[in-house]
């Protein structure tokens, strides 16, 4: 496997990086008038103004470059074409298949996945009907007013990003939930405002092994019992999972599992049986709106030359500032409070995807890989954590996000949105310059002892770069194809990097861990030999609740 930084594209960007990395954004856009022009791309509803970023357009063709010559278009078909790229599970990795319309075969292990796909769509489709239309009744004969997705990570993030980002579409009858701490005080908030007779419980997990949603799913399975008998659960429990014997052995009939494959990430899986609660509360027809979005960002990323390709850009831009300017995190600020939720999913996808060390052939990388992501609605943001974007010492390069639509908004207030994320923009990108400064203050009146006093903290460097991401609308439609851009760009950014976007080893040592722990603060294991905070803080739980348990005699 080439070490990305012995390409020569790789050496290239050194050496622009050295040339230009003292070169301000403005002087850019002085020189050049077509620059905004030029750094511009549009795919179906979703547009990206890439032209306050630190490049000209030799550093963009190097970027270009680098993409190849990691490898970008092979890969890229490999993953398209169901081989297993994902080489620590040998499996792979193909959400792609999920959403894409039509009766082309897409094989992996010998397989064409697309029958079984359509069946658990078609499966999906019905029950959604049955339970949107009032035909689904719950075992009183009261229609479903409450559906309450019980899972975590992967199988939370996605759906309830896409319920609160499309609520203009959601069922009118249909209240979502999403509980996925396996802290009580979420569920009992959940159980206290919802009605068993009336309420549809789908418990997503991949594995259907994860602790904190067994747990959660137990507990609202006998909360349910309290008022209803056994054969009453299949009216109100369903299961989405790869895992069919752990579904049966939780008491839930596997007529009532949607199934998806372990081919499907948990970061990738809203495009799977994971998306019911999308689909119970936007309809068929919505769902597969979503699916054809995300298909036309596939087909773009598939066959636009890599210096048009919005995903390519996007990962490339980032790998300039991760692997040249040094920048350790990436902002995600979308402005519309639809997407208040989709900070947290591309933080999940992003992270989990690319926060690894150990390259493909198993050796450590040696270079920085995945960024930080991290993130708040933008407008919020201005509010609270802008200053340091502004005025700090990090480089922190940023999407801002933002609907042209103004989808029913209260008058007045959309046009003082797009103002606010169109200024921020120009804003890190100008900067202010002292003799900006203390022209403003002598404008304002203001002595010149005392403006020259306060210059120095009215200069704003700016310089730091942005990505414009502008949404037609928000509808099923753009949502598909932006959380495929996002998607695409992380596994180019995993190509060039060579590492492995699709499996998360780093999750399990913790895991592991906890069980022992769980143990000992039961008092059915005797405490293992830890490090000393770690027994200290063992010892505390157990001294603070052994007088009610009458177990503190292990310690
Ligand atoms: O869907 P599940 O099997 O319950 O897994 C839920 C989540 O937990 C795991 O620990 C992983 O970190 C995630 O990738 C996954 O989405």
């Amino acid at each position: 496997m080439s070490h990305p930084t012995d390409l020569p594209a790789w050496q290239q960007l050194a050496q622009d990086y050295r040339e230009t990395c003292r070169t301000h954004m403005r002087d850019w856009f002085a020189q050049d008038p077509q620059r905004a022009e030029r750094y511009w791309l549009d795919v179906g509803g979703i547009h990206l103004d890439f032209a306050k970023n630190r490049i000209n357009d030799t550093i963009l063709r190097h970027l270009t470059e680098l993409a190849e010559q990691s490898g970008v278009p092979e890969q890229r078909a490999a993953m398209f074409g169901g081989e297993k790229i994902n080489t620590t599970e040998q499996r792979a990795a193909l959400h792609t298949a999920l959403r894409r319309r039509g009766d082309a075969p897409v094989c992996t292990d010998g397989e064409n996945v697309m029958p079984k796909i359509h069946a658990v769509l078609a499966k999906m489709g019905r029950f959604a009907h049955a339970v949107r239309s009032g035909q689904w009744l719950g075992h009183t004969g009261q229609v479903i007013t409450d559906v309450v997705n019980i899972g975590i990570g992967g199988s939370d993030l996605g759906p309830l990003m896409m319920c609160s980002a499309l609520k203009p579409y959601g069922h009118p009858r249909l209240n979502m939930h999403f509980v996925s701490n396996v802290d009580g005080m979420q569920l009992a908030g959940v159980l206290a405002k919802v009605h068993p007779a009336t309420t549809l419980f789908v418990i997503a997990s991949k594995t259907f092994t994860t602790q904190e949603t067994l747990t959660n799913a137990k507990t609202a399975r006998e909360w349910f019992l309290r008022g209803a008998g056994e054969a009453d659960i299949a009216k109100h429990f369903v299961a989405v999972s790869t895992n069919h014997e752990a579904v049966a052995a939780f008491g839930i009939d596997t007529a009532h599992m949607f199934e998806f494959w372990d081919w499907v990430g948990g970061r990738y899986s809203l495009w799977s049986a994971i998306g019911l609660p999308i689909m119970l509360y936007l309809g068929e027809d919505n769902f597969v709106k979503m699916l054809e979005g995300a298909q036309l960002m596939d087909e773009h990323f598939a066959c636009a030359p890599l210096a048009r390709n919005m995903p390519v850009v996007l990962a490339m831009l980032g790998i300039w500032y991760i692997n040249f300017y040094g920048a350790s995190t990436h902002l995600i600020a979308p402005y519309d409070q639809l997407l208040h939720r989709f900070p947290k999913f591309i933080q999940q996808l992003d992270m989990e995807s690319n926060g690894k060390q150990t390259r493909k052939d198993g050796t450590l990388a040696g270079y920085a890989t995945g960024p930080i992501v991290w993130g708040e609605t933008g407008i919020n943001g201005q509010h609270a954590f802008f200053q340091l974007l502004h005025q700090g010492t990090h480089l922190t390069p940023a999407d801002l996000i933002v609907s042209l639509d103004k989808q029913g908004n209260l008058p007045g207030h959309h046009e003082i949105l797009l103002s606010n994320v169109f200024a921020q923009a120009e804003a890190f990108m100008r900067g202010k310059t002292a003799a900006e400064a203390r022209a403003e203050l002598l404008a304002q009146g203001m002595d010149e002892a005392a403006a020259d006093a306060l210059v120095p903290h009215k200069v704003f460097s700016g310089n730091r770069p942005t990505n414009m991401i502008l949404l037609d609308k928000i509808d099923p439609l753009n949502m598909g194809s932006l959380v495929a851009l996002y998607e695409h760009k992380v596994f180019v950014q995993g190509v060039v990097w060579g590492i492995n976007s699709f499996d998360q080893w780093g999750v399990e040592l913790g895991k592991q861990l906890a069980g022992t722990v769980l143990a000992e603060l039961n008092g059915t294991l005797a405490a293992q030999p830890h490090d000393a905070s770690t027994m200290r803080l063992i010892r505390l739980y157990r001294r603070a609740n052994c007088e009610t348990d009458g177990t503190c005699h292990l310690f």
